[in-house]
């Protein structure tokens, strides 16, 4: 089974933690891309969104799917979303697509985080992937000095503006041994918007493709 084909068998499987008349969080990626053009299908069921991203705003009000402020929603049944790497602890790191202050935003609202991979996304040990950092841009060149103290190489992401109007650090060369603390290590740092380390509220339930169907971990 090619990756796109495992995105959209995982996207089908979380339609079944949908919960009828309920407000749902919309995480950002080609994997909910696939998600959320599935939730088209059963749009009537629910109550309508709560988008992480201007571009999963575009794609769910595209399918005819209503978009709420997360302000004026009381509470979240379930939040979907990828990642761009999953433990057997169910920590993640996310913010490949520069989404991640909103995504933790609207994740800590949810009562039920539902993450969707493929296997790929699968590790036992955080940090290849480089961990986004969102940073305001005026403390960027202090945020990448405390970051290289911590062991880091912070690459500015040239050209990307975030949702928010930050910027974006991709930390290289990171063993992350113990996520939940390096979460809130790298979030003390002045002008850290957040990371993309999401441990501290990790997901509660991750489906992963494999070519012999999705494996659930609880
Ligand atoms: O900022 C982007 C998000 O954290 C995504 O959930 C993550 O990058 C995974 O995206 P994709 O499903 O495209 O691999």
């Amino acid at each position: 089974m090619d990756q796109n084909a495992k995105k959209q068998a995982v996207a089908l499987a979380a339609l079944e933690y949908i919960k009828p008349d309920t407000v749902i969080g919309v995480g950002t990626g080609s994997t909910v891309n696939f998600f959320i053009d599935a939730l088209a299908s059963i749009k009537h069921t629910f109550a309508g969104a709560v988008s992480s991203s201007k571009a999963s705003t575009d794609r769910l009000s595209a399918l005819g799917i209503e978009v709420f402020e997360l302000n004026d929603v009381d509470s979240l049944s379930i939040y979907v979303d990828g990642a761009d790497e999953v433990t057997e602890h169910k920590h993640m790191i996310k913010g490949g697509g520069a989404a991640l202050t909103q995504e933790k935003i609207v994740c800590a609202v949810a009562k039920t985080f539902v993450c969707i991979v493929d296997d790929s996304k699968q590790v036992p040990v955080l940090g290849k992937f480089p961990l986004p950092v969102e940073v305001i841009p005026m403390a960027r060149s202090y945020v990448a000095r405390e970051l290289v103290k911590l062991g880091g190489d912070p690459v500015y992401r040239q050209g990307v503006i975030t949702d928010n109007g930050n910027v974006i650090l991709d930390v290289h060369n990171l063993t992350i041994i113990n996520p939940r603390e390096l979460e809130a290590t790298i979030n003390n740092i002045a002008g850290v918007v957040t990371n993309g380390i999401f441990a501290l509220r990790g997901a509660d339930v991750v489906l992963a493709a494999t070519d012999n169907g999705v494996a659930t971990f609880k």
